[in-house]
């Protein structure tokens, strides 16, 4: 589904991701993991087509990325943010609505005969009926998130990218975000890459790991390649140790406090 081959990025003399190689399949979860000022944004930006790149290519089904019009873009490709969406003062249901300007024709007619039904599904989906008519500057970061996700799903893409989706939540709504990812995943298809700092939810979550230090790829494969104590000791320079979960198996990672070290 996404093809990248040599792609990297050079500010000026610097380079923030040398030439990757990687494969997307349709229907993968992929988390990108690493440290800060590893590349991770720089390589969501070339992904999403906001950055262009210094070198190499990436093509999505098939064709370059470059050959994609904004709107066939938006169609093919959701972006969602760390910090959602900007709080504007729009009522929720309309902030969803927004989610279908790829689809609409130069009339503002929706391709979809039933929007005003698929809007609700996915209100239902969400719990955000009780919010509709609530502006969404008055929503909390959590609320705010979950709306910046139905936006998205209004959308309809084939891919969605996370850039550090659950960076200000708390751990109920962390792992709310997340349930809700892997349901719509399980629902349509969709192929999912989120750069996560959270190396346990990463774990929990994503079937594949790419990690980058210094902007190279120093990994691709499953949480339980990925996740090892060396692998995290190198990448990170910390002393982990790392467990497997009780119920699931997959890795999980534990840090100790230097008096516990000691
Ligand atoms: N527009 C730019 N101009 C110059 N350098 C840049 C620019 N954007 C990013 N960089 C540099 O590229 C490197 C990678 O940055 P990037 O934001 O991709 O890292 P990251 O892994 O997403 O970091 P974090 O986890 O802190 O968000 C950093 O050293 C950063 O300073």
């Amino acid at each position: 589904m996404i093809e990248i081959k040599g792609a990297g990025k050079r500010f000026g003399d610097f380079t923030a991701l040398h030439g990757l190689d990687w494969n997307i399949a349709e229907g993968e979860w992929w988390g990108i993991i690493g440290p800060n000022g590893s590349g991770k944004s720089t390589l969501m930006r070339l992904l999403s087509g906001v950055e262009r790149m210094s070198m190499g290519e990436i093509n999505l089904c098939g064709r370059s990325i470059a050959s994609y019009g904004r709107k066939e873009l938006s169609r093919m490709m959701g972006v969602l943010q760390q910090e959602g969406i900007a709080p504007v003062h729009y009522p929720v249901r309309e902030v969803l609505e927004m989610g279908r300007y790829p689809y609409l024709d130069w009339l503002g007619h929706d391709s979809r005969a039933d929007v005003d039904s698929f809007i609700d599904g996915i209100m239902d989906k969400l719990k955000l009926h009780e919010l509709a008519e609530r502006p969404l500057d008055e929503l909390s970061g959590g609320q705010r998130q979950r709306v910046a996700l139905g936006q998205v799903m209004a959308q309809e893409p084939q891919i969605l990218l996370l850039d550090e989706p659950t960076t200000f939540l708390d751990i109920h709504y962390q792992q709310q975000f997340m349930e809700l990812v892997a349901k719509w995943r399980k629902e349509t298809g969709i192929t999912v890459i989120a750069v996560l700092h959270d190396l346990n939810l990463a774990a929990l979550y994503c079937d594949k790991l790419l990690v980058l230090h210094d902007g190279k790829a120093v990994g691709m494969g499953t949480p339980g390649e990925m996740l090892t104590e060396e692998r995290i000791r190198s990448v990170y320079e910390v002393e982990p140790v790392v467990v497997a979960h009780p119920g699931s198996g997959v890795p999980q990672v534990l840090l100790s406090s230097r008096d516990q070290t000691n």
